[in-house]
């Protein structure tokens, strides 16, 4: 079963079209990467599953139910958790209060607070600190935190490893392949090649607001991985 699904996807800022027709689906426990330059179109993607930019023709479906776009909070209570770009933990909160307001209460799964400090046990040392104060691959543990606990299907990634050091894009890469392992599906958006490599397992590669080519990681050379994500 399709996790999501994007049939043809047009989609808009106002006035300025930026998504020209994307196909791609995310099945259950499948780990996808979507990847290309800078500027294509893979946060829109994003945004157009859940109305921060307009849907104008296409059709996208959760759980193969067809959906109008559905405000974040609605998408975690359909089983989709994203990890927005620039991680956005909320300022004046503990870490502990943030990882809260990730929480689906109607969601039934393995993932509530102590779940989550113990597969990023930092959390629980800063537990009463703020989310803010911490490293920038601390915030990232945080916002992935915070995703998982609304038991989601299917996590969205938006550009993970941004400004983190290659250690701990490394860290982030094995607790993302644990989580596959434990059957969430992943959606990456990634320019980092090793972590693409080491995360995905199927990819779409986008140009120009549109997908241009897909396929298996294992087929592609490091050459043309690095091609299709060069800035
Ligand atoms: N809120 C917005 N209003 C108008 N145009 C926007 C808005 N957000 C993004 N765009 C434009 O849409 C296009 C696609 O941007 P998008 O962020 O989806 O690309 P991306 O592939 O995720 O790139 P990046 O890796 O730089 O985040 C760009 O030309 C961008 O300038």
């Amino acid at each position: 079963m399709s996790l999501l699904e994007l049939q043809n996807v047009h989609a808009a800022y106002g006035s300025a079209r930026v998504l020209h027709g994307v196909s791609l689906k995310v099945e259950k426990g499948e780990r996808v990467a979507l990847i290309g330059r800078n500027g294509v179109g893979k946060t829109t993607v994003v945004n157009t599953c859940i109305g921060a930019a307009r849907l104008t023709s296409g059709k996208v479906s959760f759980m193969t139910r067809v959906q109008k776009p559905i405000r974040a909070f609605r998408a975690a209570r359909s089983g989709i958790s994203i990890v927005p770009q620039g991680r956005r933990i909320v300022p004046g909160l503990t870490v502990r209060e943030n990882l809260l307001l990730g929480s689906a209460p109607d969601r039934k799964g393995p993932w509530n607070l102590e779940a989550v400090f113990a597969m990023y046990p930092i959390l629980r040392e800063r537990a009463d600190g703020l989310g803010t104060a911490m490293s920038g691959g601390q915030q990232q543990m945080l916002a992935i935190g915070r995703a998982l606990m609304a038991n989601p299907d299917l996590l969205i990634l938006d550009e993970p490893s941004e400004g983190l050091a290659p250690v701990v894009v490394d860290e982030l890469g094995a607790s993302l392949v644990r989580l596959a392992e434990q059957g969430t599906a992943i959606l990456l958006i990634e320019q980092n090649f090793g972590l693409i490599r080491s995360v995905g397992d199927r990819y779409y590669v986008m140009a120009k607001g549109s997908v241009v080519e897909d396929g298996r990681l294992s087929a592609l050379t490091a050459e043309e991985l690095k091609r299709h994500v060069s800035v």
